[in-house]
């Protein structure tokens, strides 16, 4: 029966483009020429036209089938599970939820799951911060660590990937595609196991809590977003000249004291965030600025706050001045990494190098 299983085994997955126009995406084993798979605007056809899944609110889902193969001489077994939900919010708002270590580490818990942060601080998720992940094979069962490592985080989604453990392959992605009326948030976990008998059942035990992992996540995404959306809002500037970006080091409170943030400060009520810039700027370093388009995607802060920040350029050739922080500098891409950061500014140090490029 393996035998014959393994010879119907195709390809772990695929993508091609699809009948509407997009690409469709098969995941998991493909049996005598037909995969399951999904797609943003309707049914997917893929190998013979064979279509699976099922069509709801404009999109294609399903949980692929576990996927089998051989490599190096060894069993692998492969499952993909989706779970896709529509959050009608602006795309910022969702990659703020979808970037917040709170609501990650709440919509795990809710799912019987653990998740300690082992390295990076503060409350947005950034790329290279570790977490720990421990997941119940059964209530009250034993449970399967999993270091994981954010590989992504981004406007457009959200990646952590395995970095040791038993599982040496899971993979835990949020995929943010933004729509007319809001975003659709599709979450997916892929996981391998290896060997024969054992690793049949232990990719099947595996099954139930990463699908109930993957339904907190999104039902957090859709109940998170309104809130970020609503959030008070502190605006930062991006100050760009010359290759260069302006940095200011805090003088205050204790903790904050000697780290390194972007000007700027919380936005009035009824005041556009272009206008709360322009009066921060004056403020901070006594220079009027140009204020162009934003800067990576919006960051959670504590105290349920938003980090926003736009790039900008200091008007004529005015030099920006400490007047409320105890230093300004200016860095070149390749100096950027070597400050201290507040926790969420380290979370836009990819986008900060991207806009010095
Ligand atoms: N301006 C700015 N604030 C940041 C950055 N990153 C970051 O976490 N924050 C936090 C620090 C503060 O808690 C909050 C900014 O609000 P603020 O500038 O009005 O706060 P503050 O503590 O300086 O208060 P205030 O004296 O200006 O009233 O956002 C950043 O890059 N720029």
């Amino acid at each position: 029966m393996l035998a014959a299983a393994l010879r119907d085994s195709g390809p772990l997955g695929g993508t091609g483009p699809c009948v509407h126009g997009g690409m469709w995406q098969a995941a998991g084993v493909v049996r005598a020429g037909v995969a399951r798979g999904w797609c943003g605007a309707g049914l997917v056809w893929c190998g013979a036209g064979v279509v699976r899944g099922w069509c709801g609110a404009g999109l294609v889902w399903c949980g692929a089938p576990a996927g089998m193969s051989r490599r190096a001489g060894r069993i692998v077994r492969v499952t993909t599970l989706r779970d896709t939900v529509f959050v009608p919010a602006s795309a910022r708002a969702v990659a703020a939820a979808a970037l917040d270590a709170e609501l990650f580490a709440g919509s795990a818990a809710r799912a019987g799951c653990w998740v300690r942060r082992t390295r990076g601080a503060g409350r947005v998720l950034a790329v290279g911060d570790e977490l720990r992940l421990s997941l119940p094979v059964a209530p009250r069962g034993p449970r399967v660590p999993i270091p994981l490592r954010v590989v992504r985080a981004g406007t457009a989604g959200f990646a952590v990937t395995a970095i040791g453990g038993p599982l040496r392959t899971f993979e835990l992605c949020t995929e943010l595609v933004e729509t007319a009326g809001g975003v659709l948030a599709a979450g997916t976990v892929r996981f391998l196991v290896t060997g024969g008998p054992s690793g049949a059942l232990a990719g099947r035990l595996l099954r139930r809590p990463v699908r109930r992992l993957l339904a907190a996540r999104t039902a957090a995404l859709r109940d998170g977003a309104p809130r970020w959306a609503s959030a008070p809002v502190v605006v930062g500037a991006a100050i760009v000249r010359d290759g260069w970006l302006l940095a200011q080091q805090r003088r205050y409170p204790r903790r904050d004291a000697g780290r390194w943030e972007l000007p700027g400060g919380r936005v009035e009520d009824g005041e556009p965030d272009a206008a709360a810039l322009t009066r921060e700027c004056r403020e901070e370093l006594g220079v009027d600025v140009w204020i162009g388009g934003p800067v990576g995607p919006d960051l959670p802060l504590p105290g349920d706050l938003l980090l926003r920040v736009y790039a900008a350029e200091v008007v004529g050739a005015a030099e920006p001045a400490a007047l409320e922080h105890r230093a300004v500098r200016w860095v070149t891409a390749g100096e950027l990494a070597e400050l201290d950061w507040l926790d969420a500014d380290r979370a836009l140090l990819p986008a900060l190098r991207a806009l010095l490029r």
